[in-house]
């Protein structure tokens, strides 16, 4: 089974408690924020707060991300310290081109060869926020083997697209598809964006299951209360292992039969039904539901 990215939680970097306290929330991921949540004035501060951070709290229980600035705005110096300072992926926020993500790759390897860090242990991933990066998104998915996944940051998105975001979400739909098929065809993780209504619970869930529906792996958050409503609809229902064992069992049985098709529950069952049957086991196993 893959790694889980259901929630990725934007953490401001200059925000000493919250950085301590992050770990805690049940967030698949942390993301260290360096970008638009830190003022200029605090961008240095920022940088050596989450360094330390990565050197004194153990985040080993999730993967650590850190959205870093364009490199033309101290991003460099951001890179030399997430990656000395053990992170897992940088993100690159407002990707444009696939060179964007070469050019970040580049530092990202002078900086593992200059502390003797094996060359390719840091992951990268990107985020897409405007119309050229939407339109550039299966070459920015492509662009890297350290890309582990490209997400849409809609607010940047909307602003640029000359218009807001609306409850039912009809103006992001063609970048939503087209990020979710580039990253698909990259075998990658599509993430969609933040829900920045943190009280509003309702809309949360219907935007959560919209982008389940669509097939992304999970949201960025920016609240720890979005986090159990994310991961809660994520979680297969017990209804859905019941199935799927249903599946498994009768796929095994056919098989000893010498045949590839059956029928559970009136349903035709195949090769595709089954690795559905599998994900869905798999992803019971992972959020530790009983599926034996
Ligand atoms: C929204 C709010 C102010 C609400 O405050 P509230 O005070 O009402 O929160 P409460 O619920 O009361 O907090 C209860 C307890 O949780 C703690 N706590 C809260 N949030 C926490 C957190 N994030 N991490 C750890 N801890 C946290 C808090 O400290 C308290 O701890 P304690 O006092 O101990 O009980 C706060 O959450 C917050 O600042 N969020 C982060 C905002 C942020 O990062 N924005 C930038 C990323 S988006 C962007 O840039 C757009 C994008 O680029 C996106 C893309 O690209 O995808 C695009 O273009 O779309
Ligand atoms: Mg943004």
């Amino acid at each position: 089974m893959e790694r889980l990215r259901r929630t990725m939680m934007f953490v401001p970097g200059a925000n000493p408690a919250m950085l301590r306290d992050a770990v805690l929330y049940g967030a698949d991921a942390i993301m260290f924020d360096l970008e638009d949540a830190v003022s200029l004035k605090e961008k240095d501060t920022a940088r050596v707060l989450v360094y330390s951070a990565l050197k004194t709290f153990d985040y080993s229980s999730v993967e650590t991300v850190v959205r870093v600035n364009a490199l033309s705005a101290g991003g460099r110096q951001d890179i030399e310290a997430m990656v000395l300072g053990g992170i897992n992926v940088v993100r690159l926020p407002k990707t444009e081109t696939a060179q964007d993500i070469v050019d970040v790759d580049e530092v990202i390897t002078a900086v593992e060869k200059k502390y003797g860090i094996p060359v390719g242990t840091t992951n990268m991933m990107a985020a897409i926020e405007s119309a050229e990066g939407v339109l550039n998104a299966r070459e920015i998915a492509k662009a890297s083997p350290r890309m582990i996944g490209i997400a849409l940051g809609a607010e940047d998105y909307v602003t640029s697209q000359k218009t807001k975001r609306y409850a039912d979400g009809a103006e992001l739909s063609f970048a939503r598809n087209y990020i979710l098929h580039s990253a698909r065809a990259a075998g990658i993780a599509a993430i969609d964006t933040v829900y920045s209504d943190v009280d509003n619970e309702a809309g949360l869930r219907r935007e959560t299951e919209l982008i389940k529906q669509l097939g992304f792996d999970g949201k960025s958050v920016i609240n720890p209360r979005q986090i159990p409503v994310i991961n809660g609809i994520y979680a297969p229902t017990v209804e859905e292992v019941q199935k799927a064992r249903e599946v498994m069992a009768g796929i095994r049985e056919a098989e000893a039969k010498g045949s590839g098709v059956i029928a559970v529950d009136g349903q035709m069952v195949d090769k595709p039904i089954v690795e559905r049957a599998e994900r869905v086991l798999a992803l019971a196993k992972a959020t530790n539901m009983e599926v034996d």
